[in-house]
């Protein structure tokens, strides 16, 4: 099973590479990090388990935080409505998004980036998106809330993207026009 120790952190060249595109259908190899990816999140929100190995509820992790450079993302969330995502893809791609904007209140963390670091990451309201399942189908989806957020944080992993990035410095609570805010 993974553990935290596998997640390679912040300042990692990895994580700042864009992650290569996985020929479909999946390579055996692949399937079993998609896997291995899923495993950890339910492991990582199980009290039992996380409690035991010191896992970070996670609810997304991107192949490249576990040092695999390709275009691979597991997502263990559920939106506001009680609905749960859980969803692996291969090869995702945002097709058409919102103009609006939407930010988690409480800012964004990193289960590759051990400091807390303040601000608002403003990212598309709803998304559009589509990829592939372990099984080669392709899965076409539209998020919005929690779920769009996770989406586009695993996204930004695999080219290269912190989220921090996406922080203005110098006023780091800036809200550009009205973006809506994520209770969490
Ligand atoms: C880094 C960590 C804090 C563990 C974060 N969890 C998280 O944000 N949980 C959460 C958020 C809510 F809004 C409501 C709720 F119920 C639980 C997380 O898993 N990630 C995944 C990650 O680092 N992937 O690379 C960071 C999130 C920040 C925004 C989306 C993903
Ligand atoms: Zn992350």
């Amino acid at each position: 099973m993974l553990l935290m120790k596998d997640i390679i952190r912040d300042g990692h060249p990895t994580l700042r590479e864009v992650a290569k595109e996985v020929p479909l259908p999946p390579a055996p190899a692949d399937i079993e990090t998609l896997k291995k990816m899923e495993e950890f999140l339910k492991n990582s929100q199980d009290p039992v388990i996380s409690e035991k190995y010191g896992l970070r509820g996670g609810v997304g992790l991107a192949a490249p935080q576990i040092n695999v450079s390709k275009r691979m993302f597991s997502m263990r969330v559920t939106d506001d409505k009680g609905k749960e995502y859980n969803y692996s893809f291969i090869n995702p791609k945002i097709v058409s998004h919102s103009v609006e904007k939407s930010y988690l209140s409480s800012g964004e963390g990193c289960l590759s980036v051990d400091r807390n670091i303040p601000g608002y990451v403003v990212r598309h309201a709803r998304v559009t998106v589509k990829g592939y399942n372990a099984k080669g189908e392709e899965i076409k989806l539209r998020l919005r809330g929690l779920p769009a957020i996770v989406f586009q944080h695993e996204l930004d992993h695999l080219n290269g993207v912190m989220f921090y990035d996406h922080i203005d410095p110098k006023n780091p609570f800036q809200l550009k026009e009205d973006a809506t805010p994520i209770e969490n």
